[in-house]
């Protein structure tokens, strides 16, 4: 699940950063853009990346690249909301679609950084704390912890809070999950079972995944839908679409209606992000 990665200290950052090390400077922007050991400021983040970039780091050039408008400029507030969400008939449960969640540049950026990272996905133990191969899941995924957030991902994350209306300090790590013809994630719950006692102390300490949000960076493959038990729900999103649902009930209850699956593409390879967003910041 999300081991803890210890976070580097921003003073040091700051100084190697003045002293012309561009990675450095892209770390601050990055616990910047999160709010991680620094106050959370888009605009320090965005300039610090600039800095980055200018010290020739490469990652911050690309990241910009991807950031920038028309005009050069990065417009932060139209990259933080959303278009608006859509509930899809789903007999109670609330599972929204978000068309155009993110541009496509962001989908294939998003792509390029999770190929060199993915590998077979695992399945949480409770026991160990660790992850471990299960039938469930055949597919692939890579995970993005702290060593490997980007600005850009920060953008991201922050986007999908504001979307769901849970605090950014709540998200696990973002994966992406790749799916080759005939690989599948089994029918499943994305919320940890109350009533197992070896998921006590991760609830205690981090609360309920309370929802999830689903991004599909590309659409080039056949089959490979989202399949819920909900009203026997089958959706898959064009490249850039979210898919947003709730996994517990408003009074909390986790709700069984959210059991679902990733259907297996029948061709070509599914890729999709997928974040876990608990309800609040962990608590030590
Ligand atoms: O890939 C999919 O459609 C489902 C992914 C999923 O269930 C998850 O990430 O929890
Ligand atoms: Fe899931």
């Amino acid at each position: 699940m999300t081991s803890p990665s210890p976070i580097p200290d921003p003073v040091t950052l700051r100084r190697s950063a003045e002293a012309g090390d561009g990675q450095a400077a892209h770390r601050l922007a990055v616990l910047t853009a999160m709010g991680l050991g620094a106050p959370q400021d888009w605009n320090a983040a965005l300039g610090l990346l600039e800095q980055a970039a200018e010290l020739g780091f490469a990652p911050a050039v690309e990241q910009l690249d991807v950031l920038r408008g028309r005009d050069g400029r990065i417009d932060i507030a139209t990259w933080l909301s959303s278009p608006p969400p859509r509930p899809l008939a789903t007999g109670g449960a609330a599972i929204l679609a978000i068309e155009g969640f993110l541009p496509g540049a962001v989908c294939e950026y998003v792509w390029r950084r999770a190929e060199r990272l993915v590998a077979p996905a695992l399945v949480y133990d409770p026991r160990t704390g660790e992850g471990r191969r299960e039938a469930v899941r055949s597919n692939d995924a890579a995970r993005f912890e702290l060593p490997e957030m980007d600005v850009v991902l920060a953008v991201v994350r922050e986007r999908i809070a504001r979307t769901a209306g849970l605090p950014v300090a709540g998200l696990e790590w973002s994966q992406v999950l790749r799916y080759a013809v005939g690989q599948s994630f089994d029918w499943h719950v994305d919320w940890l079972d109350p009533a197992n006692p070896a998921y006590a102390e991760d609830l205690r300490r981090r609360g309920q995944r309370i929802a999830t949000c689903l991004v599909y960076l590309n659409d080039d493959y056949e089959g490979g839908e989202t399949a819920f038990e909900a009203d026997g729900l089958r959706w898959r999103g064009r490249k850039g679409d979210a898919l947003l649902w709730a996994n517990t009930l408003p009074d909390g209850s986790v709700d069984g209606r959210t059991r679902h699956a990733g259907l297996p593409p029948r061709r070509g390879e599914k890729r999709v992000l997928s974040q876990w967003l608990r309800g609040r910041a962990p608590r030590p």
